[in-house]
């Protein structure tokens, strides 16, 4: 006897026109379908539901019934070890213990984001539509996001204030080329001097 999955059920009940008679001959499934038409339909549609329920995650139930703890994060900052991780990361915490040595960017990431808001380091290594499905495995609750320190607005370092007088630069450079010729000129004078005075 052919085994189906529960998909593959409802995929060839939802392929099989109700309306036309049953064709005893043609397609044993579409028969047994037909003669027991009214509550097989509805199980298949209960099926058609199935699946959808199956996809709410744990964080998305836990949300649902609004039992989701909320944390500080300065309880979520003790679970900062190899042997108890935890992480916070768009609002939501994480207990990543089990999942450290199997995190493909390696434990020590992991570790090194604890105790912050992991957000911004989750998004900068681009993570996959997988790696995010999986996130939902380790949900243990939220953020009490007043906790988190807001981020210091970044103020770019005063730039030095341009001198449009440019005197003073001029000075000092025609200095630098005056006082050399001076010293030689005083050199060559003495020297001058010297040998005068010697004969
Ligand atoms: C629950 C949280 C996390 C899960 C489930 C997770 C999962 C994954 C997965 C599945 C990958 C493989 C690549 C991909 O599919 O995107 C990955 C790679 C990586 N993850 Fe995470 N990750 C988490 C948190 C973090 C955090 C907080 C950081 C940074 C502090 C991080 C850093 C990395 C790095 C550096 C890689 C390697 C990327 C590469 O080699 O291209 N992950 N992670």
């Amino acid at each position: 006897m052919a085994h189906f999955t529960i998909h593959q059920l409802y995929t060839r009940l939802s392929s099989i026109d109700l309306t036309k008679p049953p064709a005893l001959k043609s397609d044993p499934t579409r028969t047994l379908c037909c003669l027991c038409r009214p509550r097989f339909f509805a199980s298949a549609r209960k099926l058609k539901a199935f699946p959808s329920a199956l996809s709410h995650t744990r964080s998305q139930i836990i949300q649902m019934g609004s039992q989701a703890k909320v944390y500080t994060l300065a309880e979520v900052s003790e679970h900062n070890q190899p042997k108890d991780c935890w992480l916070v990361i768009e609002g939501k915490v994480y207990d990543v213990t089990k999942f450290l040595e199997d995190h493909p960017g390696g434990d020590e990431v992991l570790l090194s984001a604890t105790g912050k808001d992991a957000t911004d380091d989750f998004e900068d290594v681009g993570h996959s539509s997988s790696a995010r499905a999986m996130m939902d495995e380790f949900f243990v609750g939220e953020i009490d996001t007043s906790t988190i320190p807001s981020r210091k607005a970044y103020t770019p370092p005063k730039q030095p204030h341009y001198n449009q007088d440019k005197t003073p630069e001029f000075i000092i450079k025609l200095l630098q080329f005056l006082v050399p010729l001076l010293i030689l000129g005083l050199a060559v004078g003495i020297r001058f001097y010297t040998k005068s005075t010697e004969a």
